[in-house]
């Protein structure tokens, strides 16, 4: 592994690097700097993978060493391995492919370690075809006290917690299940700032380039209402997982029977239907949401007070999401259980919101502008391993 020094140039923020100026603009950075990130030694790793860089993100691919633990941990004032040696049960070789097993906890090294400059931070989410497959990741840092998120200035390994709640996965090196964006802060930013937009910026946002088909709601970011009315002729408007299945392959894709791994939920009648505590449900939101290239959006459950049931898995929305067709929009996918006590779901039942963040300069390409998503335009859909039905 090449550990250089980081361009000096992101210190402050304003001497080139590869001949260009890092903006003075605080942001998600789009591809085209992940790119230039990589080029600077800030990113460290083997050559990335086909489509490895998205428009605001980075894939993070496994890495050979595989752990089983017996429990989850947050490093503290230890590195990672450190811990490992203390709480590992044993080892895995992920150079052939290995099944994960339903709840085991495993945490796995990733390819990509980081060497940032003190003006860039990250953050982690699942894939959404991670989330939507109820495997549960969490990026991992030496010293850390929080999941997830990377402070601007880490120098160090990155490293995977994985559990599968639903189904047995099979992964090998190079599988990717997590992602990463980067944040360009500015100097009223701490090193873990977060900038969503607040709810004026956001209004006046939908106003210039409309967020969703229908009038938003707009409180605390832009809210997701769940659907349970049929699209079309297709009564289906949500999928329970099935309990006991074979296992996932995550490199197969457009393979797996839906019928096989998940019960299809018919319209319920008056438009409400009942969550058994534990089970995993894959829903659609009411809106078709479209994502303008100049911001990006993360997925976030809606207030504790609401209650028990909620979304399960913070998603990443790229730049251009639901941009098809002019801005057509496109269903937000929902990952939902209940815990402890049944729940009754009804239709435009509010359940989630959008946090909007500005980019520090539009992605070359946005969502689907390659020919290449999985989920654009989508409808209620499950990962990308199912067949579509
Ligand atoms: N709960 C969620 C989370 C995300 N998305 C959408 C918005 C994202 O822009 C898109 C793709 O997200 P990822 O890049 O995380 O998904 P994958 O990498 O799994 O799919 P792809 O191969 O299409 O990039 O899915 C969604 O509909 N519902």
């Amino acid at each position: 592994m090449n550990h250089s020094p980081p361009p000096e140039l992101f210190r402050g923020g304003s001497l080139p690097l590869d001949g260009e100026r890092l903006s003075q603009n605080a942001g998600v950075l789009p591809s085209q700097w992940i790119r230039r990130l990589s080029a600077g030694k800030a990113i460290i790793g083997r050559p990335f993978d086909d489509g490895q860089i998205q428009p605001a993100s980075l894939d993070l691919r496994l890495g050979r060493r595989a752990f089983k633990l017996a429990a989850s941990f947050l490093p503290g004032a230890s590195t990672v391995e450190d811990r490992i040696k203390e709480f590992a049960s044993y080892q895995i070789d992920l150079e052939t492919p290995q099944i994960l097993s339903k709840n085991g906890v495993y945490l796995i090294e990733l390819e990509e370690s980081l060497k940032l400059p003190d003006s860039i931070s990250a953050f982690a989410n699942p894939k959404s075809s991670t989330g939507r497959l109820d495997i549960f990741t969490r990026v991992v840092t030496d010293k850390a006290e929080v999941f997830d998120v990377v402070p601007a200035g880490y120098e160090g390994k990155l490293w995977l917690e994985v559990s599968p709640r639903t189904f047995e996965v099979k992964v090998v090196r190079g599988s990717r299940l997590s992602q990463l964006r980067f944040h360009k802060l500015n100097s009223m930013h701490h090193k873990t700032s977060r900038f969503r937009l607040d709810d004026g910026a956001l209004r006046r946002l939908h106003r210039e380039t409309p967020l969703t088909d229908s009038e938003p709601v707009i409180r605390q970011g832009l809210n997701l209402r769940l659907n349970l009315t049929p699209e079309g002729k297709n009564p289906v408007v949500a999928y329970e997982a099935r309990n006991y299945t074979g296992f996932i392959d995550i490199s197969k894709i457009d393979y797996y029977d839906p019928i096989e791994f998940w019960k299809p939920v018919e319209v319920p009648p008056r438009g409400r239907m009942i969550l058994t505590p534990g089970q995993f449900y894959i829903l659609a939101s009411k809106e078709r949401i479209h994502i303008p290239k100049t911001h990006a959006a993360e997925m976030v459950a809606v207030d504790p007070v609401m209650g028990e049931f909620r979304v399960h898995y913070a998603g990443f929305f790229d730049p251009g999401f639901g941009s098809q067709n002019g801005g057509a929009g496109s269903r937000a996918v929902l990952e939902v259980r209940t815990y402890d006590i049944p729940f009754y779901i009804e239709d435009g039942q509010t359940i989630g919101r959008l946090d909007f963040e500005e980019m520090n300069e539009e992605p070359h390409q946005g969502y689907g502008e390659n020919g290449q998503s999985n989920y654009q335009g989508q409808g209620l859909k499950l990962s990308k391993h199912f067949k579509t039905l």
